[in-house]
């Protein structure tokens, strides 16, 4: 059976640059770990993709993903459902693939109580005032939701001490290259090594009473 993957989760508030961050990582490449698409209500914008960019679905849809136990967390987030399938994530860390999730605080929250092994990434800006320009300058968003997801940041960077690592976005090579480091280090953490080691010395052909030079004693 294969190692099983490790979780990463990067959060942080809208506009930081998650997926800036995400997509230059993947782009750079040596990226051995799954990105999940989320699944959402809302309307994608333009240039999204259905099935690369979110799952995008009709509130009925979502709601019975949420019964069926579809869902490895979701959360309402300014007036709409976002949520991670939960078959994808299961799958391939069963597989023994890292998995990366990309969602916000709350969902977060959940996914740390069902996988408290995983990692867990605070994106976080230099301040508000760029964080509300980064929302503006994107330009998906009217001003009225932009209050309100500033509105909504403030409350989820208090969230920042309930994760591992915290990460500032100033610049995205900066940033991209610090959670590089921070998943090629929690790779090497002595419980996640551990078991491979243990199976290696209960196999091995020196323990004691098995090795030739032994033999015969
Ligand atoms: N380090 C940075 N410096 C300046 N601008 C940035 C930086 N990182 C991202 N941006 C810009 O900020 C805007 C928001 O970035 P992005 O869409 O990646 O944020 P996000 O956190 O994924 O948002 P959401 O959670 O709403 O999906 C984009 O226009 C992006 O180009
Ligand atoms: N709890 C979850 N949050 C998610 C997920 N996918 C995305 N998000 C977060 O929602 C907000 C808004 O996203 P936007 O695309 O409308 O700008 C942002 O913070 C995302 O990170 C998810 O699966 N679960």
């Amino acid at each position: 059976m294969p190692k099983r993957g490790m979780l990463i989760v990067l959060s942080g508030p809208s506009g930081v640059g998650k997926g800036t961050v995400r997509k230059a990582m993947f782009d750079q490449g040596g990226t051995d770990f799954q990105y999940s698409i989320s699944m959402t209500t809302r309307h994608p914008r333009a240039g999204e993709v259905n099935g690369k960019d979110y799952f995008f679905v009709s509130k009925a849809t979502f709601e019975h993903n949420i019964e069926t136990g579809g869902m490895l967390e979701y959360a309402q987030y300014v007036d709409n459902y976002y949520g991670t399938p939960m078959k994808y994530v299961q799958e391939t860390l069963a597989a023994g693939k890292d998995v990366f999730l990309e969602i916000e605080v709350n969902g977060a929250m959940q996914v740390r109580e069902k996988m408290p092994d995983g990692v867990f990434i605070f994106l976080t800006p230099p301040d508000l005032m760029a964080l509300k320009q980064r929302l503006i300058g994107r330009g998906t968003e009217t001003m009225a939701v932009i209050d309100e997801r500033i509105h909504q940041a403030v409350t989820e960077i208090k969230m920042m001490r309930n994760y591992d690592y915290a990460v500032v976005n100033d610049k995205i090579p900066l940033a991209v290259s610090r959670i590089r480091e921070i998943i090629r280090a929690e790779r090497l953490r002595v419980p996640r090594v551990y078991p491979e080691y243990a199976q290696m010395l209960e196999s091995s052909e020196l323990q004691p009473g098995n090795s030739e030079d032994k033999k015969g004693l």
